[in-house]
């Protein structure tokens, strides 16, 4: 079990970058077109142990039990992406900026940015610092004692999830989370905008990637935001703020942390594919909030999958542990994952102007097609039981 190469005509490369100190700065996993050279390692998908004390604890197993099983399940994965591969240029691509789910962190959603990148878009997955990270780490810049000749050491600092107290509200919580991961977006697009003008940038991350390739590679009339759960919340409240991204995917939304003055002010195009199973009428009906008349609004249904058919996990378990932890549905993973990446594909080539060929799949944006039905299966009439 491994998660799969991207399907599109380029080879996909990955690198991190994180820049400015503290928990201020910016925090991302970028995936990109690569040039094709074969001598590359592949990408580590759980790159500091931290990440497994960070799940177990976000899991509720026990810390060092839990950490101990992920990091011996887990520990030799990789993404299919070539590590800090030299970077393709010669054309402007399309950026993505995808936000993770509660709990999650940057790396785990590399299936869906992997194929992104195959397809000719620069994806960069931000690592939030809002606590809703299961681990995340910054740089504390202390002040060198005295000598100023020495570069001030950098100590890594370690961030893990916020659990909610026993009797805690979770909405303001949420709430306050959700504008924070929309700035973190924000920002993100701010550091590549200004990677993209030429001036240099520093990455704390001792990697010897060479960002100067991406002068004038990115195309800045096409940016989408693209998120899972609380990531597609994220989305949401993002083309909110910053009417530079003109369209947003959002996958398997959870819309508790969004409150109701965010929905008038989404004027962009916006696509929901829902999972069959993470669907309840409150939640959909939020979703509805959105509908005003002249925005684009389209919503599918993956018919037999899980809320987790859209991060990595899905891919790595065998069919019985999937099933116990439903990380696996009815559908095939890969199945899954392929209405998930074409139906974005064509959403994105329909809004924001491509001239790629991911048209052809156009009919799963309405909902024709195997395992995909349109809109939502939630009834939705009001005191219905669910
Ligand atoms: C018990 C903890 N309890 C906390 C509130 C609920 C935990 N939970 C269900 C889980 C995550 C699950 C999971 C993963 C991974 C293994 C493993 F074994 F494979 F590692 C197992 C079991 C446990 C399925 C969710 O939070 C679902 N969810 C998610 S899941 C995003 C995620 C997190 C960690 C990952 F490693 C991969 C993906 N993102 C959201 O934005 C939202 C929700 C709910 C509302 C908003």
């Amino acid at each position: 079990m491994e998660i799969p190469e991207g399907k599109g005509p380029y080879s996909v490369g990955c690198t991190d970058l994180m820049s400015g100190n503290g928990i201020e700065g910016t925090f991302l996993r970028l995936y990109y077109p690569s040039q094709n050279h074969m001598n590359y390692e592949k990408t580590k998908w759980i790159p500091n142990k931290e990440y497994y004390s960070g799940l177990s604890r976000f899991l509720n197993m026990y810390w060092i039990v839990g950490e101990l099983i992920l990091a011996d399940y887990f520990g030799s994965v990789t993404s299919p992406a070539k590590w800090n591969a030299e970077f393709k240029t010669g054309e402007k691509y399309p950026l993505i900026i995808f936000s993770h789910g509660l709990g999650a962190f940057r790396t785990l959603y590399s299936a869906i940015c992997i194929e992104m990148a195959s397809r000719g878009f620069i994806v960069a997955s931000v690592e939030h610092r809002d606590q809703s990270s299961s681990a995340t780490y910054y740089y504390k810049k202390n002040p060198t004692k005295g000598n100023k000749s020495k570069s001030p050491a950098l100590d890594e600092e370690w961030m893990y999830y916020r659990e909610l107290k026993p009797d805690e509200n979770e909405q303001p919580l949420r709430r306050q989370q959700v504008q924070q991961r929309a700035d973190e977006c924000i920002r993100a697009l701010k550091l590549l905008v200004k990677i993209n003008s030429g001036v240099p940038t520093e990455n704390i991350l001792p990697l010897n990637f060479n960002w100067r390739l991406l002068k004038n590679s990115i195309d800045l009339q096409k940016i989408a935001a693209m998120g899972h759960s609380f990531g597609a919340a994220t989305v949401i409240e993002t083309l909110s703020k910053d009417a530079r991204f003109k369209c947003g995917v959002a996958l398997d939304a959870w819309m508790l942390p969004l409150s109701d003055e965010v929905y008038p002010k989404v004027h962009q195009p916006l696509l929901f594919i829902n999972s069959e199973k993470y669907q309840w009428a409150s939640n959909i009906l939020e979703m509805k909030k959105l509908n005003y008349k002249g925005r684009e609004r389209k919503m599918i249904t993956i018919i037999g999958s899980v809320h987790q058919s859209f991060p990595d996990f899905t891919f790595l378990t065998g069919k019985k542990l999937g099933k116990i932890f439903n990380l696996i549905g009815d559908i095939d993973p890969q199945i899954a994952i392929d209405i998930i990446n074409k139906a974005s594909l064509a959403f994105l080539q329909k809004h924001l102007g491509l001239s790629k060929d991911f048209n052809q799949w156009d009919s799963l944006l309405n909902g024709k097609g195997p395992n995909v039905i349109p809109d939502t299966n939630v009834d939705l009439t009001p005191g219905a039981s669910q």
